[in-house]
């Protein structure tokens, strides 16, 4: 056994080869042995060996770690003890061990204890070998920073993901996305894991990605991007280039959508946020169906699937692959209810069939009174035949029909003129991401609501807005310039966007946005385009930074020579590692340590093994995840800097409806007499805001009361009117 560091240099060879032909719909490459590959591969070690050595250094390793002081500790309790104990208890003392291994290296021992598995054979990457530029992204679980790391000077993105470090399964929860990731490692389309940064005293922890500059949200809904056929050809053949990797290696995405794509400015698509994924498995305990943002959400879903396959990722890249054309989400309800009857609507109903074997807890409930026939020929009535036959298989209400990522990939569409375009040759566009196309919302919402004279709401979006400015202006120091910085182009004449590509598309006219704003645009996107051209790239001709990916086989080499902040470690290693010291400093029988040691690694490949069995720890995952129901970011809310909300909580109306057997006409009416309610509510509420104040300062003069009640009246009057529009 060596050290770790000396083990992680090895020669250089890529972690995974892309195997497109392991998945089928019906099977699935097996968990557990694509688990195995990923715990212990070798490959993986290579790439990111020069932190290896630099951060075991920090830490004490040494070339031959052999006789480290868990070593000595399995020599009292595991091996030795063989006879005496309960294989339970040996492999709690194991577990523990690898915890205290992994604590001495620097991992918090929140995480050791409850995920070692997704850290396992690395190390923490230092907080301070980062600076941190600006915010570039707000999901739901997470934030996302640029930043730069100081010994390369690359550009990474960090996501600080939350979680309660308390909470076990909050934990485990935020891990999965750690070991998917791992999994995937390392694919063109699929965004890169660089390390972890957290420390052993710390609650947190920054996942560290290389960096993408835009994200297809930005850039769908950037009123000076267009998509040609050959670049949309390209997209869609990265994303399921992406998608096929996943399917393979076992993994389903469960959140494909727009803001989870992100585009480098090599024109690369890589697929990101792997925050709900899951294995998938024909033997797979049941799953959660509160999976996968609400527009993208298939319909089994929705209907309360439990038991579904990486079908449910090509039904979201279908809806991608149409918003691409269309240039906004193509589904957009407001809840489950609505999505489900837009789905209907455009897709049409499936045949009875499929309502009579489906063993989804909600069908009988959404099983609409009359079938809908498909409008997608008209709605997309100007698509060439090849481009509509692709789309209308992934947007298969029937999963079985929308075939799988690799049979997309044979199909028609990409064999036709236009080819895909190389990503290569795709326009370099400045950054651009979902925060900015938030931003453009919500600076439109923000000039309809002035022209409405709503003050109020004009005076929230505009805190909003300041925050976001002053992101924009923290990343334009650093020589990255917001596309939120050209405001909106975008009366009809000016938004001829989409080119060839929209005028496909027979969905709604995009929103009219206010002519002042468009002459002011058009100087400021020149700007902008200049000096994004002159702004450096630091991502190109630098080395590739990386996390410390240490070998399985790592040893005691930590434990043995602790950095002296070492002293403190966590009371999980002493209990782990001071009788294993004990032994050692006595001077115990060389040989007999050896033996342990040997053992003590059989027993730990044994259990890395274990951990590969990770469907199964995962479902305990899902039942955590069963606690969100995804819906689009509420961004307004997720700006007021209140705690954050739960996925969907915005959906005030859909948990109660479900739960009774009415068809989906009269829920539909239900709902919209809800919504009606709400809004009417609130109305009334922000009456008492501004009217009581007024009462109250009459100071009982009741001379005044009748005028009131007359602007009372005027307000209410003008508040069911914007309701209504
Ligand atoms: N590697 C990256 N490089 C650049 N930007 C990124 C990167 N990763 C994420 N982002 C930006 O941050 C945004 C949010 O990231 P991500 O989707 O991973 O977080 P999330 O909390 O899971 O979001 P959501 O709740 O919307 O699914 C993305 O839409 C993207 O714009």
């Amino acid at each position: 056994m060596g050290c770790a560091a000396s083990k992680g240099a090895a020669t250089a060879s890529p972690a995974y080869e892309v195997s497109s032909s392991s998945y089928n719909v019906s099977g699935s490459p097996s968990a557990v042995a694509l688990s195995a590959e990923l715990v212990l591969a070798p490959g993986l070690a290579s790439i990111w060996s020069r932190p290896v050595r630099l951060e075991a250094l920090e830490l004490g390793g040494d070339e031959d770690g052999e006789s480290g002081e868990c070593a000595g500790k399995v020599a009292a309790t595991g091996p030795g003890a063989r006879g005496n104990s309960s294989s339970g208890t040996r492999l709690g003392n194991l577990y523990r061990c690898i915890e205290g291994e992994q604590v001495a290296a620097g991992w918090p021992a929140w995480l050791s204890a409850v995920a070692a598995e997704a850290v396992q054979g690395w190390v923490p990457l230092k907080a301070e070998n980062f600076e941190k530029l600006g915010k570039i992204g707000q999901g739901t679980y997470s934030s996302v920073f640029q930043a730069r790391n100081l010994e390369t000077g690359r550009l990474v993105a960090l996501k600080k993901v939350r979680f309660d470090s308390v909470e076990p399964e909050s934990v485990r929860f935020m891990a999965r996305e750690i070991q998917i990731l791992r999994r995937l490692q390392r694919h063109p389309n699929v965004v890169g894991l660089e390390g972890l940064i957290t420390s052993r005293s710390s609650c947190n922890i920054y996942l560290v990605f290389e960096y993408v500059d835009h994200d297809l949200a930005g850039l769908t809904s950037a009123p000076d991007v267009t998509f040609s056929e050959p670049q949309i050809k390209c997209y869609m053949r990265q994303l399921l280039l992406g998608l096929e990797h996943c399917h393979a290696r076992g993994v389903m995405h469960r959140d494909i959508k727009c803001a989870n794509l992100l585009v480098s400015n090599d024109g690369e698509l890589k697929v990101a946020d792997f925050g709900l994924a899951n294995l998938f498995s024909p033997a797979a305990q049941p799953l959660t169906s509160r999976v996968v943002t609400l527009w993208y959400r298939p319909p089994e879903l929705l209907l309360g699937a439990t038991a579904y396959e990486p079908s449910v990722d090509l039904w979201s890249a279908g809806c991608v692959f149409a918003e691409m054309y269309a240039r906004r989400p193509i589904l957009q309800g407001r809840t489950e209810v609505e999505q489900i009857h837009k789905i209907f609507k455009l897709c049409g109903s499936p045949p009875d069939d499929y309502w009579r074997g489906a063993s989804m807890s909600h069908a009988a409930v959404f099983r609409p009174q009359h079938p809908y026939e498909s409008r997608l020929r008209d709605t997309f009535r100007s698509m060439p035949d090849t481009t509509f036959h692709l789309l209308s298989t992934l947007l298969s209400v029937e999963p079985a029909a929308r075939g799988t990522a690799s049979s997309a990939l044979v199909s028609e569409y990409f064999r036709t003129q236009p080819y895909a375009c190389e990503p290569s040759s795709l326009p370099k566009y400045a950054p651009n991401k979902e925060m900015d196309a938030k931003f453009r919302e919500d600076s439109r919402r923000r000039n309809n609501s002035r022209s409405h004279g709503g003050g109020e709401a004009a005076k929230r979006l505009s805190k909003a807005h300041k925050s976001l400015q002053d992101t924009s202006a923290a990343n334009q120091r650093h020589g990255h310039v917001h596309a939120e910085e050209s405001l909106p182009r975008a009366d009809g004449a000016a938004r001829k966007d989409g080119g060839e590509a929209s005028m496909f598309v027979d969905l709604q006219p995009a929103p009219v946005i206010s002519k002042r704003h468009d002459t002011d645009a058009q100087p400021c996107a020149r700007q902008m385009s200049r000096s994004y051209q002159e702004a450096p790239r630091f991502a190109e001709h630098l080395p590739l930074s990386g996390p410390v990916q240490l070998t399985a086989s790592t040893g005691f080499a930590w434990a043995k020579k602790p950095r002296p902040d070492a002293a403190k470690t966590t009371a999980t290693t002493k209990r782990s590692c001071s009788k294993g010291s004990r032994t050692n400093n006595n001077g115990s029988d060389p040989a007999r340590t050896t033996t342990t040691a040997t053992s003590y690694e059989v027993e730990k490949q044994e259990m890395i093994k274990q951990w590969a069995q990770v469907a199964e720890a995962f479902s305990t995952s899902e039942a955590y995840n069963n606690r969100f129901i995804t819906e689009p970011v509420d961004v307004k809310q997720l700006k007021s800097g209140k705690k954050h909300k739960a996925k969907g909580e915005r959906v005030e109306f859909s948990g109660p409806l479900l739960s009774q057997s009415w068809h989906v006409d009269e829920l539909l009416q239900k709902h919209e007499q809800q919504i009606r309610r709400a809004g009417r509510r609130s109305w009334f509420h922000k009456g008492d805001h501004t009217i009581l104040p007024l009462l109250m300062h009459t100071g009982g003069n009741f001379l005044k009361l009748p005028w009131l009640i007359l602007i009372a009246n005027a307000f209410f009057l003008t508040g069911s009117k914007r309701e209504q529009h």
